[in-house]
């Protein structure tokens, strides 16, 4: 029976996921709650293996179906081993990307089709769906401009797609926070990281006084 909550973060290439994501968390903590973090593809170490074939720059001849199932495929490792432990004990789970990336990047920009993709990613976590999702809104040319301007060390394989590509993962996106309006909450990644982070934490924190019951403790994690 799960007890915590799964909160998942969203959004193109340089959005800021990550830098946001690690700064809720630490205030989390703070607040005293027990936070678990973690990023698809990755977070266990089968997974993480997984990550390294998807995202390698010399897989260039992968298949698109084949990419869509590898992520479904990290993905129930990930769920069964982590995730679902992680909210039965009771923990707010933090994931750096999960469902709506395969159905933004998979689904919707290399063409599979959403509902092709998410049939197989419901064979994959079953009832876990994430209970709220930030999506970090932000134009391509900017989030790439971030990547490139930090000399990010990863480059990875559908970091390297052009910009027509990107441009289909953000309308992806767009397209799901329009249809799933209560679970995803669009965020202006645009603007300063104090800013994005301060609309960021109001979301998860007004959730969380609404929908987070005190049963688990760090120490059970
Ligand atoms: N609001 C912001 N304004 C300017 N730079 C930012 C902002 N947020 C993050 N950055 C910087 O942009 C780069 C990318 O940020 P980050 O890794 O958090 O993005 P991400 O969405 O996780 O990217 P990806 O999913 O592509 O790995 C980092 O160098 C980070 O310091
Ligand atoms: C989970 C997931 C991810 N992707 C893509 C999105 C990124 O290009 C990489 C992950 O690396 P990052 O460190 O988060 O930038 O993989 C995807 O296409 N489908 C997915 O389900």
């Amino acid at each position: 029976m799960k007890n915590g909550r799964l909160i998942t973060f969203e959004g193109p290439e340089g959005a800021g996921k990550t830098t946001i994501l690690k700064m809720v968390a630490g205030k989390l903590r703070e607040m005293g709650y027990p936070v678990v973090e973690t990023r698809e593809p990755g977070g266990i170490p089968i997974a993480e293996k997984i990550r390294e074939i998807i995202l390698n720059p010399e897989h260039k001849e992968m298949d698109a179906k084949t990419e869509a199932l590898l992520y479904a495929a990290a993905r129930r490792q990930h769920l069964v081993e982590k995730i679902m432990p992680a909210l039965d004990g009771g923990a707010v789970v933090l994931c750096d990307r999960f469902i709506d990336a395969s159905l933004a990047y998979q689904g919707y920009a290399r063409g599979i089709g959403i509902e092709a993709v998410l049939m197989i990613n419901r064979f994959a976590v079953e009832q876990t769906m994430p209970d709220l999702t930030l999506y970090f809104d932000v134009e391509p040319e900017t989030g790439l401009e971030r990547i490139r301007k930090n000399f990010r060390e990863e480059v990875n394989r559908l970091d390297m797609e052009n910009l027509s590509f990107h441009r289909l993962v953000r309308e992806g996106y767009l397209l799901l926070a329009d249809t799933y309006p209560d679970r995803i909450r669009k965020i202006d990644a645009h603007r300063t990281v104090e800013a994005v982070y301060s609309d960021a934490l109001r979301t998860v924190c007004a959730y969380l006084e609404r929908h987070w019951k005190k049963t688990g403790t760090s120490e059970s994690l």
